[in-house]
């Protein structure tokens, strides 16, 4: 399946990265930032948890379903046009497979002051502090890809770094999974990985396991108006959205639009 090969390849990254900065060095660099931190945590969590639809607006540049993604704008110009209508940003920094980077990151955070969640494949501790000194509000844990014990041990790492944690799961019984750690960010991948097929029903299926409480996030495959309808069934409070405001010339209006049919549905 692709996310073997995600994670045999960001194995094989990490090495590097440690060759280039060690990970003692990353860590101390982390929890300096810790140590003086404003915020103790919560800011993705709260741009989420609101009454009304939130909405993550992602930056990918490619992805093993997509391949290349169009670029339809300047990377300012996006960073604009998300910062006016969406609430929360997700920046890919996995290098292979979506051509992100940490740089990438950096540079939007330069500009948003938008909550940001780093969306990588996070397998190893080092990640968690790196995402801290690059400046992420958030993280994601994927349920696929961490045993029981690895998805507790990085739930409480991100929480002791001040970083939220978007666990994410694709099937019951990952959610079963997801909730022994209690988390209060749990979302539901429509993108079947293994044929890379979008069934918007998962969410819909999923719904009922999510307790009362929990910021409930439906990602992938959200394109069209009648998806917006369709979730709307679903109790979600938050869209995750990549490829149609990546594909699109004015993902301003896009986000807008698609909030306004929210809450009108
Ligand atoms: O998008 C992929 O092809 C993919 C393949 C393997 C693992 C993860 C993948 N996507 C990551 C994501 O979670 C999406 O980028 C995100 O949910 C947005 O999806 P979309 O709106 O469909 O671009």
């Amino acid at each position: 399946m692709i996310l073997d090969v995600i994670v045999e390849d960001k194995k094989k990254r990490l090495i590097e990265d440690k060759n280039r900065v060690p990970f003692e060095e990353v860590k101390r660099e982390a929890l300096k930032l810790v140590e003086a931190d404003a915020f103790t945590g919560g800011r993705f969590y709260e741009a989420l948890a609101k009454e009304e639809l939130s909405i993550i607006g992602e930056f990918k540049k490619a992805s093993p379903s997509l391949g290349n993604i169009k670029k339809t704008m300047e990377l300012t110009d996006r960073i604009d046009d998300y910062n006016a209508s969406v609430d929360c940003i997700s920046c890919l920094t996995e290098q292979d497979h979506f051509l992100g980077n940490i740089d990438y990151f950096k540079q939007i955070r330069a500009i948003s002051k938008l909550p940001m969640i780093r969306k990588d494949f996070m397998i190893d501790e080092y990640q968690f502090y790196e995402a801290k000194v690059i400046g992420a509000d958030a993280i994601l844990l994927i349920a696929a890809i961490l045993d029981d014990a690895q998805m507790k041990d990085f739930y409480q790492l991100a929480e002791s770094l001040h970083l939220d944690a978007l666990v994410e799961v694709h099937d019951e019984k990952e959610m079963e999974r997801a909730l022994k750690i209690d988390p209060r960010i749990v979302g539901v991948n429509n993108r079947d990985l293994r044929d890379f097929t979008i069934r918007l029903d998962n969410t819909k299926r999923l719904s009922p396991m999510v307790p009362e409480g929990k910021v409930f996030v439906a990602e992938s495959g959200i394109v069209e108006d009648d998806d917006v309808r369709f979730l709307k069934e679903c109790n979600v409070n938050a869209f995750l959205i990549g490829r149609a405001f990546m594909e699109s010339e004015n993902p301003k209006e896009k986000a807008k639009h698609w909030k306004n049919i929210y809450a009108e549905a």
